[in-house]
């Protein structure tokens, strides 16, 4: 997969691919990110980007032509189509779904605004889909866009060192994760629970589906509302109420 971003922070967007799984993907070939800096399309003599918006308000707006100049360049970099997308609050929510259907496409190219955002022209004319990470304000899209790297990167096949880790990952079945122990046994804190040292195999998979069950009906009941439960899951999850409110 390749993924092009316009971003004013190259080095942000170079210096957070080159982390962990994604940084990985990257040396394995799997995934490549290149940056697109608008200021290098800029023709004025100072090379500007930003202007004031019409109507007052506070703060400055992108241009278009350095976008649109910037954009036309990521583009002809690479032959596969890419669909453009806008990093914005007014965009929709990102899921573990969407980074699903992302991390199948060949390409993408992510747009980071700064400032106060980017002219409308542009986005109508060039941006396919806005991507939202979050009901919050920003200072840019970078963030965002090193968000939807590493989440599509995780999922490039051959980026994890155990397949099934991006399979048990939260969100990936709907549920939050069950929660994970490791060494020492004992502990100040607590014990590891006894079923996860029983070797039975089978059982641990119960238990474990059971506690994300049931920590997605405590903690996100919202995610419980979209996902239809089979029998089992029913009956696991059933039991686990049961328990917490006995
Ligand atoms: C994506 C982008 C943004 C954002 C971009 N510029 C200011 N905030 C916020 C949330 N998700």
């Amino acid at each position: 997969m390749r993924i092009d971003v316009v971003t004013l922070f190259p080095d942000f967007i170079r210096q957070s691919a080159e982390l962990g799984v994604v940084g990985r993907a990257g040396e394995r070939g799997l995934m490549q990110v290149a940056c697109w800096n608008p200021r290098d399309y800029a023709t004025d003599n100072y090379r500007r980007v930003d202007d004031r918006p019409f109507g007052g308000g506070p703060g400055m707006l992108m241009l278009i032509d350095p976008l649109r100049a910037c954009l036309a360049a990521a583009r002809q970099a690479a032959p596969e189509p890419a669909p453009v997308i806008y990093l914005s609050p007014q965009g929709e929510r990102l899921t573990q779904r969407k980074v699903r259907q992302l991390a199948a496409l060949p390409r993408l190219i992510l747009l980071c605004g700064r400032y106060e955002g980017i002219d409308e022209r542009l986005v109508a004319s060039e941006v396919d889909e806005e991507l939202s990470v979050g009901d919050y304000v920003l200072s840019g899209g970078e963030l965002g866009a090193a968000i939807v790297i590493d989440a599509v990167g995780r999922l490039q096949e051959g980026a994890l060192h155990h397949a099934e880790s991006a399979t048990q990952d939260s969100f990936e079945d709907g549920l939050l994760d069950c929660p994970h122990y490791t060494r020492p046994v004992e502990h100040e804190l607590g014990t590891v629970p006894e079923v996860l040292r029983s070797g039975d195999h089978a059982a641990i998979a119960r238990w474990r589906r059971q506690q994300a069950l049931g920590r997605t009906w405590l903690r996100r009941p919202d995610l419980l509302a979209r996902i239809s439960l089979s029998k089992a899951d029913q009956a696991l999850l059933e039991a686990f109420r049961r328990d917490w409110l006995a």
